[in-house]
């Protein structure tokens, strides 16, 4: 055991070696977690040397704790990770983030916090302390809390008054980060909690009804979820998702779309179109790099409509280094997180690259080549296939 935990230990100081070389070499300091997050074209986070060893170092702390934590609290903590998830939803709906912005380094204490939220303080001082237990928020003295870097990173950037005046347009405008965690907080969450209702019903258990999914479960509901979105009480839902389409592009690197299919090659006003294509995220990224293209969105109306109110201006990673799962365990969590969601959302599956390859065999098409979105394969891979 003890030169399996060795063996983790050299990958990580190897892997944190590597960012601060790097951060020697420019100059610059690693952001630390105190701090608000900072948007910056020269941030060190974005050079590829940084991007590349942070997935390791990752990997590696997540199996540290796997392997020393004592089992009992490690799956208590997993079991009860619900928790995490209601409190930072509570959070983002209760304005705290952008409440402690306008508050500033000082913080605020968390009585002021829940009466601008017009929330029972002693109920949100738990919320927030869980949170902050969690690394999001800092309490800098008994009950006053700063934003840090991982709190602010769900700001929209909006007064609070604006916040109060307009609750349903919260979302709109912004980078799509926080409608992202609110989405998947509140709806998603909800479903998630109805998975074993699902699994072992035996009405449901081999059926793929997207009209019986886990979500339509949690709600009572049985029209599916995008028939479920267009309801009147669900405009702030509805309105939420697409800009939350937005943050999961901000999740991956901004031109994983340019890649893989060379669009440059496609004569001018070629016609792109973007089936499903929501408020148009990818396809403005592609417009915006080429110009030669034209791009046509289709989607539901109503989503159609939100789109309009925005701005339209190889299959194989390396294998990591052992004792490293293959995949890179928690660090490359949300590849697995997108496919349980589409189970919970639409009794649906994120297809591995075996199922594409069944598919297009089965449609008459080989594989030619995958082009991963990023370093470790994850995020939407462009593939190349021609008719077999
Ligand atoms: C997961 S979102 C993807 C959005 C977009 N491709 C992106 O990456 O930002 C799926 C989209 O499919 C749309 N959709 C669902 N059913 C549809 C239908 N019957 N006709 C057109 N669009 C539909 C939804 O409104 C939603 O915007």
């Amino acid at each position: 055991m003890a030169s399996h935990m060795r063996a983790l230990l050299h990958v990580l100081q190897g892997s944190i070696e590597r960012i601060e070389k790097e951060c020697q070499r420019s100059g610059v300091e690693f952001p630390v977690l105190d701090e608000p997050y900072m948007p910056d074209s020269k941030s060190i986070r974005l050079t590829p040397a940084v991007q590349e060893a942070s997935i390791p170092t990752t990997a590696t702390a997540y199996q540290l704790i796997a392997v020393v934590q004592r089992p009992q609290m490690h799956v208590f903590n997993a079991g009860c990770s619900y928790y995490l998830s209601a409190s930072l939803r509570a959070a983002i709906e209760t304005n705290a983030v952008e409440i402690l912005r306008e508050a500033g380094p000082k913080g605020l204490h968390v009585t002021k916090i829940a009466a601008q939220s017009n929330v029972d303080h002693m109920k949100f001082s738990r919320i927030m302390r869980f949170l902050a237990t969690h690394h999001i928020f800092k309490e800098i003295s008994p009950d006053v809390y700063a934003n840090n870097r991982l709190s602010s990173i769900c700001d929209t950037g909006k007064p609070v008054a604006e916040l109060l005046d307009r609750p349903l347009e919260k979302y709109d405008g912004t980078n799509g980060i926080a409608a992202l965690i609110g989405h998947c907080t509140d709806e998603d969450y909800k479903g998630a909690g109805y998975i074993t209702e699902h699994l072992t019903n035996p009405e449901m258990a081999f059926e793929d009804s997207p009209e019986r999914s886990p979500m339509m479960q949690a709600f009572g509901c049985d029209v599916g979820v995008w028939n479920w979105l267009e309801k009147p009480s669900n405009q702030l839902r509805l309105q939420r998702f697409g800009v939350a389409m937005d943050g999961v592009s901000r999740m991956r690197p901004q031109d994983s779309i340019l890649k893989g299919f060379d669009w440059g090659y496609l004569p001018n006003d070629s016609i792109v179109v973007d089936v499903g294509g929501g408020i148009g995220v990818s396809s403005i990224t592609l417009v915006k790099a080429h110009r030669h293209i034209r791009c046509i969105i289709q989607d539901m109306p109503s989503v159609v409509a939100q789109g309009k109110k925005v701005d339209i201006p190889g299959a194989n990673s390396p294998a990591p280094p052992a004792p490293l799962l293959a995949n890179m365990g928690t660090a490359n969590a949300s590849p697995y997180f997108t496919d349980l969601s589409m189970y919970v959302h639409f009794t649906g599956q994120d297809r591995t690259l075996a199922h594409i390859v069944g598919l297009l065999n089965g449609a008459g098409w080989a594989m030619e080549r995958v082009h991963p979105g990023d370093s470790i394969g994850n995020y939407l891979p462009q593939i190349i296939a021609t008719p077999a």
